[in-house]
């Protein structure tokens, strides 16, 4: 037997509002998070994230299904969870009046054992606007402070949604970097996000969410390796004989002329599909421009999934 989960979510349904303007946010979702591990739920907008991580911080009473966290009831046990969970809101949580600095010394003081002040305004590129007040700090900086504030106590249990979300690359680098270190510490971290790249990145496991249900879960690794398995692409003359290209590859392949010049070939892409295509195009006079192997990524998952793109 392994260790229980830290955060377990079973068959959870939210709606907002009532009879016919009621909206499904959240429709028999489970999910399992296991201990010092970075779990990404990712979806696009709407997707019902927010309102399944709510209601796993105690925020919102879960109307159907059950949520526990580290054992525990996330609204009955809000005072022993309290010093044990760090949640990083989408929106603020600081006073208008307060200095990134104050804020986070005041905190600090409230915990036995913090983290170094000092040190989290330094990694978070917070130096510059430690003395500005809240309500002056640009979006980005309330962002990174939010992550500060949400880990300042060392707790066992993160919740980040949507961490990086407007921030710049630097910042989102120093982002994940801090993710990857608290993961090392022992930290559970949970986090939301619209990001293909950061939870291939940074996640040990992912849950795609698409209206409110998980549609697909698993490792970065086992997700891109389901369904097509690469794409070679290539670009050519336009109107290439795509039918003669497909006659000579092995069944299953599928050859597009996506855009004008633009050839896409899906199916298992190995060495000697790469033979066949490149002696294809030798013997039809082509010299295939920008050839190219391509993984599959969690962003075509998702294509492939719901028909749509991720980022809605
Ligand atoms: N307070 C609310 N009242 C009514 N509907 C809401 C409320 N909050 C969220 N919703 C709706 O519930 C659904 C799920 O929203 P939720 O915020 O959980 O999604 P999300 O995946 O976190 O999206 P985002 O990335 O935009 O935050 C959406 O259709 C949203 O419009």
């Amino acid at each position: 037997m392994g260790e229980a989960p830290v955060v377990e979510v079973e068959d959870l349904g939210m709606r907002y509002g009532r009879g016919q303007n009621a909206v499904t946010a959240v429709d028999h979702l489970s999910l399992t998070v296991a201990k010092a591990t970075v779990t990404a739920v990712l979806g696009p907008n709407g997707a019902g994230k927010t309102t399944t991580i709510e209601t796993c911080e105690g925020y919102r009473r879960a109307q159907q299904g059950l949520v526990s966290v580290l054992g525990l009831d996330p609204i009955a046990d809000r005072h022993r969870l309290a010093p044990r969970v760090g949640v990083m809101l989408q929106e603020g949580g600081a006073w208008s009046g307060i200095r990134p600095l104050e804020m986070l010394r005041h905190l600090a003081e409230l915990h036995k054992d913090p983290l170094d002040v000092g040190m989290l305004v330094e990694r978070l590129g917070l130096g510059q606007s430690a003395r500005t007040t809240y309500r002056r700090l640009s979006g980005g900086e309330r962002q990174r402070l939010g992550l500060a504030m949400s880990i300042i106590g060392r707790p066992e249990l993160v919740f980040l949604d949507e961490p990086t979300a407007g921030l710049d690359p630097q910042a989102r680098h120093a982002t994940w970097e801090l993710v990857e270190d608290l993961r090392r510490d022992g930290v559970t971290v949970v986090l939301t996000t619209h990001h293909m790249d950061e939870a291939e990145r940074l996640a040990d496991q992912v849950y795609v969410v698409d209206r409110g249900r998980v549609i697909a879960s698993g490792t970065p690794k086992e997700l891109t390796a389901r369904g097509a398995e690469n794409t070679l692409r290539f670009r050519g003359p336009s109107g290439l004989d795509v039918r003669s290209l497909h006659a000579a590859l092995p069944e299953g392949c599928k050859v597009s002329e996506a855009a004008p010049g633009n050839y896409l070939i899906e199916g298992k892409v190995d060495p000697q599909l790469l033979a066949t295509v490149t002696a294809w195009c030798a013997a039809n006079g082509v010299l295939p421009d920008g050839l190219s192997v391509e993984r599959h990524t969690l962003e075509d998952v998702f294509l492939e999934l719901t028909g749509r793109e991720l980022r809605t």
